[in-house]
């Protein structure tokens, strides 16, 4: 199928720099040109999008999604199909995704796997993290063939989950260092899962069986802890760190310190952390309380979202993902005796764009090119995709999304796109809405209408050693 033409005019576009007045032009899926008055040859089979009042900014990027994800005895909701779709219709054009095995499994295998589910189904780009769940020398060797052959640059090692994907802190010094030699990046969930067992065990003696047990034994020093070794282990060996989903403001604050002291730690919040808090849990209604949990939970103190917001927009965060991993309402009710047993995981992929917006842009903590860092360019820049990914330039991938920021809607479970029955965000309004999504050349959302086939998206290779993080643990290494 010939790929469409496009131009973009009248709008503005903003990358995580600049903001100017220009139309762009799209030709074989790619950006051609970005200019004033552009009027490219021949007029016909020219699709034009009119952007007037408009802001044309890089389509997202969400680092952190698990689509059709097997775990806690279900899969989850949202597959490869459903979760891509319902993310171009939130203004994200691409995902990154994590390939799980259980302890004892091959790394390769899991890859494959994954890559077998999304190949058929994704509407849009996307990649793989692949998880580190035990540790050996075939471990080591897998690792080294996923960045040779796979294009995989991001492992992720689990603190918490004891005896299903933790490992202890041997474990993580040897993954960590096997991760800054290949050039890669290191990703943890960072939560005392030793903490969890013991706090989880003393609740359910005490007979608190409910969704808020889930919050109290994943507390805030659980995770405090977790990202302090995690940060002080990955310094050790000069390797570098990106915590994902980080929930709490004293995890926060370690990432903060870290940065400060010129430690190369990236933080992750995720949409629903900036968007809504924990005391979600206390709801009467069990099935409202049991949709917010996930792991690390999010915190009952309030004003939470607001302080990880601010650090986001000062550069102390860095960008924001989803962690979507959606169960429905049949599905948390396997956990309706026992909180150890809801499956964790919330939605995000669809509304993450409009809620930095709402809560970041909006209310007047950051500005439009710090919106775009934060939402795509970031996350290009870490994980080795940029410019193709994270920019509008000649050259780049044309995943465009064409903004309106005084549009308004309102999220509910009602009208999003996702495959779950709940929204964390129900009823909120967000000022800022995606007109049209753009994915490698094609307009793929529009008004409300959808042009999506599955399959169309593709696997996106990154290379290790992205300069954006290894040119600065180069440098730290020769002056150390
Ligand atoms: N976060 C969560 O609750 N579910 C997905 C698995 C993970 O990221 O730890
Ligand atoms: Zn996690
Ligand atoms: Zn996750």
């Amino acid at each position: 199928m010939p790929k469409q033409r496009l131009l973009i005019k009248g709008g503005r576009v903003v990358n995580d720099d600049q903001s100017v007045e220009a139309d762009v032009y799209v030709e074989k899926g790619v950006v051609q040109e970005v200019g004033p008055d552009l009027n490219p040859k021949p007029p016909s089979g020219l699709t034009v999008l009119d952007a007037t009042n408009k802001l044309v900014i890089p389509g997202g990027i969400d680092t952190h999604t698990h689509l059709q994800f097997p775990f806690m005895g279900t899969t989850s909701k949202d597959d490869f199909y459903t979760g891509t779709k319902a993310a171009v219709a939130g203004g994200t054009t691409m995902i990154i995704d994590f390939a799980i095995p259980q302890k004892g499994c091959s790394l390769i295998e899991a890859f494959d796997t994954w890559k077998n589910w999304a190949d058929p189904k994704v509407c849009c780009d996307y990649a793989l993290h692949v998880a580190v769940t035990w540790w050996s020398d075939k471990v080591k060797e897998e690792m080294k063939s996923l960045v040779q052959n796979n294009g995989v640059n991001s492992f992720k090692m689990f603190m918490a989950y004891k005896d299903l994907y933790m490992l202890s802190d041997e474990e993580l010094y040897a993954a960590f260092s096997y991760c800054k030699e290949l050039g890669t990046i290191a990703q943890v969930h960072a939560e005392n899962g030793e903490l969890i067992a013991q706090n989880t065990k003393k609740l359910l003696a005490m007979g608190i069986t409910g969704p808020e047990g889930h919050a109290l034994s994943h507390s805030e020093d659980v995770e405090a802890e977790a990202t302090h070794r995690a940060i002080a282990i990955a310094n050790t060996v000069n390797c570098p760190l990106f915590v994902v989903h980080v929930m709490s403001k004293s995890s926060a604050r370690m990432i903060t310190n870290a940065r400060n002291e010129g430690k190369v730690v990236y933080g992750e919040p995720i949409a629903a952390g900036l968007g809504t808090d924990g005391t979600n849990y206390w709801n009467e209604d069990w099935a409202h309380a049991a949709a917010h949990v996930m792991s690390p939970p999010l915190r009952p103190d309030p004003s939470t979202p607001d302080f990880l917001m601010n650090l986001l927009a000062n550069d102390d965060l860095s960008v924001v993902g989803t962690d979507n991993c959606t169960f429905d309402t049949c599905q948390k009710a396997l956990g309706k005796d026992d909180f150890t047993k809801i499956p964790n995981g919330l939605n995000g992929v669809e509304d993450r764009m409009s809620v930095v917006w709402e809560k970041g842009v909006y209310s007047g903590k950051m500005d439009e090119n710090r919106f775009v860092a934060v939402t795509s360019t970031n996350a290009a820049k870490i994980f080795n995709l940029y410019p193709k990914k994270g920019r509008i330039a000649v050259g780049s991938d044309a995943d465009i999304v064409i903004w309106d920021p005084e549009a308004t809607r309102t999220i509910s479970a009602k009208t999003h796109h996702q495959a779950n029955n709940f929204n964390v965000f129900e009823g909120m309004v967000c000022h800022g809405v995606p007109v049209a999504t753009i994915s490698r050349g094609k307009v793929v959302y529009h008004d409300g209408v959808f042009n999506v086939t599955a399959g169309q998206g593709k696997y996106v290779s990154r290379p290790p050693f992205s300069p954006y993080v290894y040119e600065r643990v180069k440098q730290r290494e020769e002056v150390n």
